[in-house]
């Protein structure tokens, strides 16, 4: 029985999150905390999520569909990224993630990309891990109708990467001070997140400008980081931070988790990801740790990933 099994790493946005998605640059890392797609042979298609609380969902290779329109909604990416394949192989498809599902960590990202990873080669391919960022990116856009390449290069890619301004490329930085994280549960999805955020686009001049000055910390912080100038970074977070509320993807809990943060003299803290609650990242140290638990944040590990998406095929 052929089974593959494709380990993802998460990732959290350090700078850059929603302006990359109108063309500015954004940094973001792979982390440590997971998600872990397994593909193994059968004679029908079920697919299987724990932390969606889906179990023994069949989808039909024909047409691809399955049993209910809510589960389908649920499982989008999932379908859309089996879509990919023109040739389809029935297969007992998990996923298991060490984190709850929508939180800012890119899960729709690395569930993709799991997707594409682990399907693939039990299809018989040999993807590289810069060819499954590609496909997973088209996929992510997709499904959610906006969006850029950030989430699923990271999370393919592995590492501490900077997306330069208006282009598909992507470059490694190779120093990162330590960062904490956490994340509370949110209600909305970041593709409603980024329908919001385009509808205010559309109605003012100045939501350009911000973006813009998106552009700008995103640089000052690249440089910072090939610095390893902790204090300008952490300014920077605060920064960005800011912006971002004033395009309205933060949220109460997060905007309080913030500003007390620069109370207290932490050296920097934001939200990290589409936002409306989420995660939230700051430079590490014990203090940041207790305030985001404090504030009801669930601890992530926050190692740098530098693999990307590896895959193991297991025959028995
Ligand atoms: N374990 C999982 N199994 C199957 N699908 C999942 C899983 N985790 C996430 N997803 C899919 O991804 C969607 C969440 O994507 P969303 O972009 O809102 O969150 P995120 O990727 O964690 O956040 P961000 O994009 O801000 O980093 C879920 O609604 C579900 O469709
Ligand atoms: C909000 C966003 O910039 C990051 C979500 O993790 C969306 C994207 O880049 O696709
Ligand atoms: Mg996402």
């Amino acid at each position: 029985m052929r089974t593959v099994e494709a380990l993802v790493p998460l990732k959290l946005t350090l700078f850059g999150e929603h302006a990359i998605v109108y063309g500015e640059p954004a940094i973001a890392m792979a982390i440590s905390e997971s998600m872990k797609v397994t593909v193994k042979e059968s004679d029908r298609t079920i697919i299987s999520s724990s932390s969606l609380h889906i179990g023994n969902i069949r989808v039909n290779l024909q047409d691809m569909r399955v049993e209910s329109d809510q589960i389908s909604k649920a499982l989008s990416f999932v379908i859309e990224a089996l879509n990919y394949f023109e040739e389809k192989r029935p297969a007992l498809i998990n996923i298991e993630s060490s984190v709850d599902p929508s939180v800012g960590l890119g899960t729709s990202a690395a569930v993709i990309v799991g997707v594409i990873a682990a399907y693939s080669k039990f299809l018989g391919y040999d993807f590289t891990n810069l060819e499954i960022a590609k496909i997973s990116r088209n996929v992510e856009k997709k499904v959610q109708g906006l969006g850029s390449r950030m989430d699923t290069f990271t999370t393919s890619l592995g590492g501490i990467l900077y997306f330069p301004r208006g282009s598909e490329n992507v470059e490694r930085l190779s120093s990162l001070p330590e960062i904490a994280s956490g994340y509370v549960k949110r209600t909305a999805t970041t593709a409603e997140i980024l329908r919001r955020v385009k509808t205010v686009k559309e109605n003012g001049r100045e939501f350009n400008e911000i973006l813009k000055l998106i552009g700008l910390v995103v640089e000052d912080a690249r440089d910072a980081l090939d610095k390893m100038d902790v204090e300008t970074l952490g300014q920077l977070m605060y920064i960005n931070h800011g912006l971002l509320m004033s395009l309205g993807v933060t949220s109460p809990i997060l905007d309080e988790l913030v500003s007390t943060a620069r109370n207290i003299g932490l050296p920097g803290c934001k939200m990290s990801g589409g936002g409306g609650g989420g995660s939230a990242v700051c430079l590490k140290s014990p203090k940041a740790e207790l305030l985001l638990e404090s504030r009801g944040f669930k601890l992530v590990k926050s190692e740098l990933n530098r693999t990307g998406v590896t895959i193991k095929e297991i025959n028995s």
